[in-house]
């Protein structure tokens, strides 16, 4: 299997530059801004959603983009379902592609083996499985993932937890034999300082610095009269949080 992983640097961090709807920043102008902004800081990659975005920021960098198409259902396999969803955000200048590769049913009900063998035969890009378990992790890797990644850890279970998963990049590190991207809640250099010390290859941070709304939510929320106002979801946001709605009223 040839090594596609160089085109990350380890020990980086990648800034995910990503606004659903419902937030002001959806628009690939303001993204490739905070993409701009993220570089400027130290960022060694970006990860980004759509065609638009990812064109948007390949005209201002040419470090590594780590492209994904959100598309479909957001409660089931939505990252980048298909291979057909994949071929876009290549052309858009992606230099690798992030995929769901989570255990639940694909939306074209085809093996997640033959979307990573298309997507490297016939776009030449390394793919990085987005996982929420070990065992997905597991999965992935036999299915020709080049790198692992902890971004749907939580999100595949009832409730989302506050803190990144750092038993599992433990565990990944441990296990899969490929690099682990640690991804998902990471918000604080102490943070990033234990996903690197439990072995990440490199680090995704995207809402702790690309998403105003959600940092705004959340030091609105510690103000005792609008405790509990607010949902967490970072760009998974569909509105403004009631405590802003709130806030503008006044
Ligand atoms: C679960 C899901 O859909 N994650 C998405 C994946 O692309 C993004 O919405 C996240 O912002 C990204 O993973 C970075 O994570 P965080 O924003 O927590 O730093």
């Amino acid at each position: 299997m040839p090594d596609r992983t160089a085109v990350l640097d380890r020990g980086c961090l990648v800034v995910s530059c990503q606004a659903g709807p419902g937030n002001p920043f959806n628009a690939p102008g303001p993204m490739a801004l905070m993409a701009r902004a993220a570089l400027a800081g130290g960022a060694g990659a970006i990860r980004a959603n759509g065609a638009a975005d990812v064109a948007a920021i390949r005209a201002v960098t040419d470090l590594p983009i780590i492209g994904l198409n959100k598309l479909g259902d957001p409660a089931g396999v939505f990252i980048t379902p298909t291979y057909e969803s994949a071929v876009g955000i290549v052309e858009a200048g992606a230099d690798l592609i992030a995929l769901d590769a989570t255990l639940r049913p694909r939306p074209d009900g085809l093996p997640l083996e033959l979307q990573i063998k298309r997507i490297h035969e016939e776009l030449g890009v390394a793919v990085l499985a987005d996982c929420d378990s070990l065992e997905a992790g597991h999965a992935a890797r036999a299915a020709g993932a080049d790198l692992v990644a902890t971004t749907l850890s939580g999100y595949t279970a009832d409730a989302v937890p506050d803190e990144p998963d750092i038993e599992l990049i433990r565990q990944l590190v441990a296990e899969v034999d490929c690099p682990v991207v640690a991804e998902g809640r990471i918000r604080t250099p102490e943070d990033v300082r234990a996903a690197f010390e439990a072995g990440a290859y490199a680090v995704v941070v995207g809402t702790a610095i690309t998403n105003p709304m959600e940092t705004t939510a959340r030091l609105v929320g510690s103000i005792p009269r609008y405790a509990g106002a607010n949902s967490p979801r970072g760009d998974q946001l569909s509105a403004p949080p009631a405590s802003a709605d709130r806030l503008l009223e006044r």
